[in-house]
């Protein structure tokens, strides 16, 4: 696109007369956000009516199931389309091929069954992916030098998706990066007569620092031991490939493709909505919140006023949907 001169410079343009006053500029305002674009993170522990804060998620907290589908009726009252589910077991609980992870009864299926109980309305999103289940704190199931088994790895995970999908899981979210993993599960829905779940693909996740305070909520920084997962996430110096990732996930039969972290990703997420023009998601990931939240807390920056830029920015960037921890703040605050 080229701004055409044509009109004249200065005087006859004066792009502040359409600033001047809050209807014009309510006129000219090029991108909404509204609650329809927030989905809430949100993480669930063992037990009764508990309720554990995450020292660097200022005001998130882990609550227990109970808790948890109280919570889920507000969101919806709120008018939050979804959550994001994130399950936190027991060290008794992990292993080294995941068991727990597609155990019909286990945590993340019973939170998923009261949550549809509790908020029928609300859209539920779960996690697929092992790291909250593997002693080890990787993704997958680990060879004897700690590779992450690629396709060892995807049956597992179409377990997952299955038991998530079973227990009432409208949308199912890969986010350990394997290849091929969006088909396989995609047939394995299919085959299982779940045509209409959902798969969000967390296509385009990056090796990124920014993941932080998350591995302290779910608890698996310990277990991870200062390791990484290079041989799976994306380098952050990457643009192309993201695209690739995407490519290859829609046709695997992905609906929905997410791009993370978000702020530093933005770029990506231009990209992917331009080129692939699908319902594109980006998720402003537990170190994004983390350090807004340590600016607002030191009175550096206005929370009000940071939180609702940061989340348009996603939709100036062209996101569908953001994943965020202040999803729920937000909500009030448009609703207000
Ligand atoms: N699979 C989900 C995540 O890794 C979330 C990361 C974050 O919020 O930092
Ligand atoms: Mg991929």
């Amino acid at each position: 696109m080229t701004i055409s001169l044509t009109r004249g410079a200065f005087p006859n343009t004066r792009l502040r007369r359409m600033r001047a006053q809050d209807f014009s500029r309510r006129l000219m305002r090029e991108n909404q956000l509204s609650v329809n674009d927030l989905i809430y993170p949100m993480f669930v522990c063992e037990g009764h009516n508990q309720r554990e804060r995450i020292g660097s998620m200022p005001g998130i907290e882990r609550l227990s199931i109970d808790l948890l589908a109280k919570e889920a009726k507000l969101l919806a009252s709120l008018g939050i389309p979804a959550i994001a589910l994130f399950p936190v077991v027991g060290a008794e609980k992990k292993s080294l091929l995941a068991e727990e992870a597609y155990n019909p009864n286990g945590l993340a299926q019973n939170a998923i069954k009261a949550i549809k109980d509790a908020a029928p309305e609300l859209g539920v999103i779960t996690d697929v992916a092992l790291d909250p289940y593997t002693t080890h704190g990787q993704d997958g199931i680990i060879d004897d030098k700690g590779y992450v088994l690629n396709d060892r790895t995807s049956e597992i995970l179409c377990l997952q998706a299955k038991a998530q999908a079973d227990a009432g899981a409208d949308i199912v979210a890969p986010s350990d990066m394997m290849d091929g993993r969006i088909g396989a599960i995609r047939q394995t829905l299919e085959s299982a007569g779940h045509i209409n779940t959902c798969i969000l693909s967390y296509a385009a996740k990056y090796a990124s620092a920014y993941y932080g305070p998350f591995r302290d909520a779910v608890g698996s920084a310990g277990n991870l031991g200062g390791g990484n997962k290079y041989t799976y996430q994306m380098d952050p110096a990457n643009s192309n490939e993201a695209l690739h990732e995407c490519a290859l996930d829609l046709a695997e039969g992905a609906d929905m493709i997410m791009v993370k972290p978000g702020m530093p990703y933005l770029d990506i997420v231009r990209r992917v909505k331009d080129e692939l023009a699908v319902p594109t998601y980006a998720y402003q990931v537990s170190g994004e919140y983390a350090m807004h939240c340590a600016a607002f807390e030191n009175g550096w920056l206005d929370k009000d006023a940071v939180m609702a830029e940061s989340l348009m920015a996603f939709k100036r960037a062209g996101a569908d949907g953001i994943l965020s921890y202040f999803a729920k703040d937000m909500a009030i605050l448009l609703n207000n």
